[in-house]
């Protein structure tokens, strides 16, 4: 795990609709950590325990395989159940609703990785910075069809989030047509579901999202090069 960048590139969001059963979730996955994932994100609304612990379990071992840390959405509990049974490489997103971020901090312990949605607000990262966040998530910042309610964001506030120190993963839309936008305004991790799963060659898809990303350096890093030298 030690050799993995998880705070740049992109970010893959799982979706039942788009992966429905167990055969595509776990290979539309496998083929988007072969197109190469700095994290991978078990997201799944149901209300079925049994059918999430086994798929998280399942990804979790996948992810290990790819030295790629696994993402739980909004549930605690599912991942520190498989933190106890020692998979180190789990992590947790929480939203505003999704209980307090100290607390999962305090339990899941300090090297966990914790995300934390911030909308388009500063002020919500800086109480998650305080929390213990380990990357901030801002968005929506373009036409989600996967989450088309999700608040707007504007891209400018991305430079501004630089000073928490965090990683900043945009969210909301992101896809080929717009993921140096969201880089260039200074985004680390550029998270997408439909990008990723939402179409054939799921492997492709990722590698053409990481060669937009590899060509676009970020506006501070460009401004900074412009001064010094
Ligand atoms: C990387 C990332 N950013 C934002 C979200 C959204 O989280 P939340 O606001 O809790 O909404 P749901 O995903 O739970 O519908 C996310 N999951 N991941
Ligand atoms: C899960 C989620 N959260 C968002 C937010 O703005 O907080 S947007 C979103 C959906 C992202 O999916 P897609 O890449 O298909 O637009
Ligand atoms: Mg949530």
């Amino acid at each position: 795990m030690s050799h993995h960048d998880w705070t740049h590139g992109v970010y893959a969001i799982t979706d039942a609709g788009l992966l429905p059963d167990d055969a595509q979730l776990f290979d539309g996955c496998e083929c988007a950590l072969r197109g190469g994932l700095a994290l991978l994100q078990y997201r799944d609304k149901s209300m079925d325990d049994v059918k999430r612990w086994r798929q998280a379990r399942t990804l979790t071992a996948l992810c290990q395989d790819y030295g790629v840390p696994l993402i739980i959405n909004d549930d605690v509990e599912l991942a520190l159940r498989l933190r106890r049974e020692g998979h180190a490489n789990v992590g947790l997103h929480l939203g505003q609703d999704d209980g307090e971020l100290s607390e999962a901090r305090q339990r899941l312990g300090g090297q966990a990785i914790i995300g934390a949605t911030c909308h388009g607000r500063l002020e919500l990262a800086e109480q998650a910075a305080k929390a213990g966040a380990s990357y901030l998530a801002f968005g929506r910042f373009f036409a989600s069809s996967t989450k088309p309610d999700a608040p707007p964001a504007n891209l400018a506030l991305l430079g501004k989030a630089a000073d928490f120190g965090l990683p900043r993963a945009a969210i909301g839309g992101i896809g080929h047509d717009n993921i140096h936008l969201a880089r260039r305004a200074g985004a680390e991790l550029l998270a997408c579901v439909h990008a990723v799963f939402g179409g054939e060659d799921i492997e492709a898809r990722v590698r053409a999202l990481n060669r937009s990303l590899s060509r676009e350096p970020p506006l501070e890093a460009t401004i900074q090069g412009l001064s010094t030298g």
